[in-house]
């Protein structure tokens, strides 16, 4: 008998089979076809049967086209854009995303999308971690003023990180998978930040904060197919390895994480003889401190701390990986004289900061800034900009009368402008210096040596973690991702890292990026033409190993701690 006709096999196949019709037919009235507005419906044809449900599978299975049918038809129109396992999204003109993003959160919720997204009730073993989410406040205030202060730390552990993983002695070639190399690097130097050393270069600890972000987007994706009244029972099943991979994650964090809470208990107590002892500056300490100043036991209960740092795990390091590993790839096809002007710009920086990596210093690297903003404009996995869940009881009502009922997902177009011709020219082509070439362009040269604000402004616009209408890689408005800042300066300064250490075998063909429902994600060892073409070589750059070199070898084997020590932080 095929190993498919088993009953444990069949059995909740029929089960999800039948829960599924039955949600197509009963499913909950705020996403029924009747109460969302009459718009065209981007994947339909004309005269058909059932036209919404075909819709959302043939843009599921076609997303690419999809995505750019609907912005060369209705850029300046409404249109509905129906994806499976996604929504039925309510896209705006053009014109109209900043009326959106002046919506209050009252009518409009970014918050209440992500919480569906998610299906955080079903997938989250406290839901209260995401309903009261007070690490944003975190991230978008202290690690966003923190980031320059970390530069030398992030450096440290991308250092370690790095040569560990794709090796370091000059000379010789490896192969490395690039994703999840890549996810392993940034984990470890996302988690220095969150938890400190020696925590953030625990293996275990990283493979389960992984675990938990990949189960938890592929389970939610899964409860979207259940009709909702079942769902609880069917979380119960497909929630089973991503419980124990929680678990695992707080079991090795937990240690650490009552010895700080034991500190700052005593250094509170008795802040004269622990006033000479070295605080951590980190996501967990900065947790502890806003749950000890809420007074609430709720917020500073271990397993709550522990928690906030694996749902901060999830929001950050897919993310970050997707930008990194497409990076790289865009890189390793790109011609070489790209990464040898990366290289005079990165050494030229360098040298002017007497070879300290710090906050000022990457902020000057303005091709390295545009290599990471175009790579990002050109893979971004964002194909409805701004989405927002209305939830006015009452629905809203669009400037131009479109009515758009509670429980309707609404948003601009996303990856479709950040490939538009007219604000993008050549908008299929990898200019790594693209972003670098408008600032230079933008503003006249005597204006700027005046110090004309103008002109910084402007060009501050072309930098990466600068959103606009033109560029929503990142989100735009007031919930535009409040990790960007962070993101930016680790990322660059990861990508510096290895384009300085590592020579690029050339690709000859860039591996495409694959959907999986509306999020694009870059070639993976689990897919198979990423096996033929993902991998590629990475030669230790020998020659400048001798240049920077002095300082960076010195740094990395004898005198690490002193060299960064001189690092300025500001
Ligand atoms: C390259 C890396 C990243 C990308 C591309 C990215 C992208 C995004 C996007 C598109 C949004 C939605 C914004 C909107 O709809 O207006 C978002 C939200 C968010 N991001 Fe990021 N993100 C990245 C890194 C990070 C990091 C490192 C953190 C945390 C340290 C983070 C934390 C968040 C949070 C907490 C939100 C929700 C904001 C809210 O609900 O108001 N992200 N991100």
């Amino acid at each position: 008998m095929s190993a498919f006709l088993r009953p444990a096999v069949l059995g909740p196949a029929v089960f999800i089979v039948i829960s599924y019709i039955l949600y197509q037919t009963l499913r909950p009235s705020k996403t029924k076809l009747p109460n969302l507005p009459n718009l065209p419906i981007v994947g339909a044809k004309p005269g058909e049967w059932l036209p919404l449900q075909r819709a959302r599978w043939r843009n599921a299975f076609n997303m690419n086209t999809a995505v750019h049918e609907a912005y060369c038809q209705y850029k300046d129109r409404y249109c509905i854009f129906p994806v499976a396992g996604g929504y039925d999204f309510v896209l705006l003109p053009r014109k109209q995303l900043q009326w959106l993003l002046d919506q209050p959160d009252s009518s409009v919720s970014l918050h209440d999308l992500n919480l569906d997204f998610l299906q955080a009730q079903h997938t989250l073993a406290d839901v209260k971690l995401a309903t009261n989410p007070v690490h944003h406040d975190l991230v978008k205030g202290v690690l966003t003023r923190e980031t320059g202060n970390l530069v030398p730390d992030l450096f440290d552990e991308i250092q370690h990180s790095v040569d560990e993983v794709y090796g370091s002695e000059p000379g010789v070639t490896k192969e490395i998978t690039v994703y999840s190399t890549i996810q392993h690097i940034v984990g470890q130097v996302t988690n220095r930040v969150f938890v400190g050393l020696p925590l953030c270069r625990n293996t275990e600890l990283l493979k389960n904060g992984v675990a938990f972000a990949t189960e938890i987007s592929v389970a939610a994706n899964l409860l979207k197919f259940v009709w909702e009244p079942l769902r609880p029972l069917v979380a119960l099943v497909v929630m089973v390895p991503n419980r124990i991979h929680t678990n695992r994650f707080i079991s090795i964090l937990r240690p650490e994480v009552e010895r700080r809470v034991a500190d700052y208990n005593a250094r509170q107590a008795d802040p004269e003889t622990k006033a000479a002892d070295k605080v951590p500056n980190d996501f967990l300490q900065w947790q502890i401190h806003q749950a000890k100043a809420s007074g609430d036991p709720y917020m500073y209960d271990i397993y709550t701390l522990a928690s906030r740092v694996l749902i901060l795990n999830f929001a950050s390091i897919h993310t970050s990986s997707f930008a990194m590993a497409n990076a790289l790839f865009d890189l390793a096809a790109t011609d070489p004289v790209h990464i040898e002007e990366l290289r005079h710009e990165i050494k030229t920086v360098l040298a002017e900061h007497g070879g300290a990596w710090n906050k000022r210093a990457i902020q000057k690297m303005i091709t390295l800034d545009s290599t990471m903003r175009e790579s990002q404009r050109i893979n971004s996995l964002v194909v409805m900009a701004t989405g927002r869940l209305v939830v006015d009881p009452k629905g809203i009502t669009t400037p131009t009368g479109v009515h758009l009922p509670r429980g309707t997902v609404v948003g601009g177009h996303g990856r479709a402008v950040l490939h538009d011709g007219d604000i993008y020219p050549e908008p299929g082509t990898f200019r790594p210096f693209r972003f670098a070439e408008k600032r230079n362009q933008q503003g006249d040269a005597g204006a700027h040596e005046k110090g004309g604000s103008a002109t910084y402004v402007e060009r501050a616009r072309q930098a990466w973690a600068t959103t606009s209408p033109d560029f929503v890689a990142f989100g735009h408005g007031r919930h535009a991702c409040p990790g960007r800042f962070f993101a930016s300066t680790e990322l660059k300064l990861l990508l510096a890292y290895t384009v300085l250490h590592y020579d690029f075998v050339r690709l000859k063909q860039r591996p495409n990026n694959s959907w999986f429902s509306a999020t694009l994600v870059p070639p993976n060892e689990g897919d198979h033409q990423a096996n033929e073409k993902g991998g590629f070589s990475m030669i230790m750059y020998g020659a400048l190993a001798k240049t920077i070199q002095g300082r960076c070898i010195q740094v990395r084997t004898h005198d690490r701690n002193d060299d960064m020590a001189k690092t300025p932080t500001t």
